[in-house]
């Protein structure tokens, strides 16, 4: 796999961090309980747990999609609480994320849906095209970059949406389900990538079902049961 520049915050502060925090959605039961954890800058984990047990409203919360309802929450130091929508709009943008349905634009080519966070911030393409060509060749998609995601297979529409992740240089990579839709052999390649990823400074926190793909790499489990957090270092 060809090296990417990345130039990740490499400070000690954690990335994100939760203090006693609960959600609830409404006026249902609380579905996160008592949550206290921190991801460390540069760390690499692998949140897991039943169908329901609260995997994506965890990723949520960090994205600041779902509020907490108690406790208190921070992000890169910053009290979540505290911080107007247009510092939040900062912070989402040192994340990135893959969701489970991928949320590709289908009528964009896989460089402009590669491209388009960086041209939401307004940047020139002169300054970004050769980046996002690099980025797409990394995750092997080089050859199919000027084609739409509609023509696209399960596993080059995830790789495309991974790369989508990459492209601004986040600190933080949320991936949900990653591997959900992809063969085994795909599921451990694009695994790679995320520790490639990791490796040159990036915070991943991977949400997965699959215990034979945590199984593949040595790292911190979260794990929720039951509205709670347990954590296998
Ligand atoms: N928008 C919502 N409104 C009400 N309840 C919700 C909402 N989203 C999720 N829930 C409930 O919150 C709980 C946790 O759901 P969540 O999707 O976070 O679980 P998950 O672990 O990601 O599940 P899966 O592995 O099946 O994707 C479930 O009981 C779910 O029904």
């Amino acid at each position: 796999m060809k090296d990417f520049a990345f130039a990740p915050d490499f400070s000690d502060i954690p990335v994100v961090h939760f203090e006693n925090v609960g959600v609830r959605y409404g006026l249902g039961p609380e579905v996160l309980r008592d949550l206290t954890f921190s991801i460390e800058p540069h760390s690499f984990q692998f949140l897991s747990g039943p169908s329901g047990a609260g995997k994506t409203t965890l990723l949520r919360l960090i994205l600041m999609s779902v509020r907490p309802t108690r406790g208190v929450m921070t992000l890169f130091g910053e009290e979540v609480s505290r911080i107007d929508q247009r510092r939040l709009a900062d912070l989402r943008r040192r994340m990135g994320v893959v969701f489970q349905d991928f949320r590709l634009l289908d009528h964009l080519t896989l460089y402009e849906n590669v491209a388009l966070p960086l041209r939401v911030q307004e940047m020139e393409e002169a300054r970004y095209r050769a980046e996002v060509t690099e980025l797409l060749a990394w995750v092997g998609l080089g050859e199919r970059m000027h084609v739409l995601p509609p023509v696209l297979s399960g596993g080059e529409k995830q790789r495309a949406a991974i790369a989508r992740a990459l492209i601004t240089r986040p600190d933080l990579l949320l991936a949900d389900e990653p591997t959900g839709n992809v063969d085994p052999g795909l599921a451990r390649r694009l695994l790679r990538l995320f520790v490639e990823l990791h490796r040159l400074g990036t915070a991943v926190l991977i949400a997965t079902h699959d215990l034979a793909l945590m199984d593949l790499y040595d790292a911190r489990r979260l794990l929720l049961a039951d509205g709670h957090l347990h954590i296998d270092a």
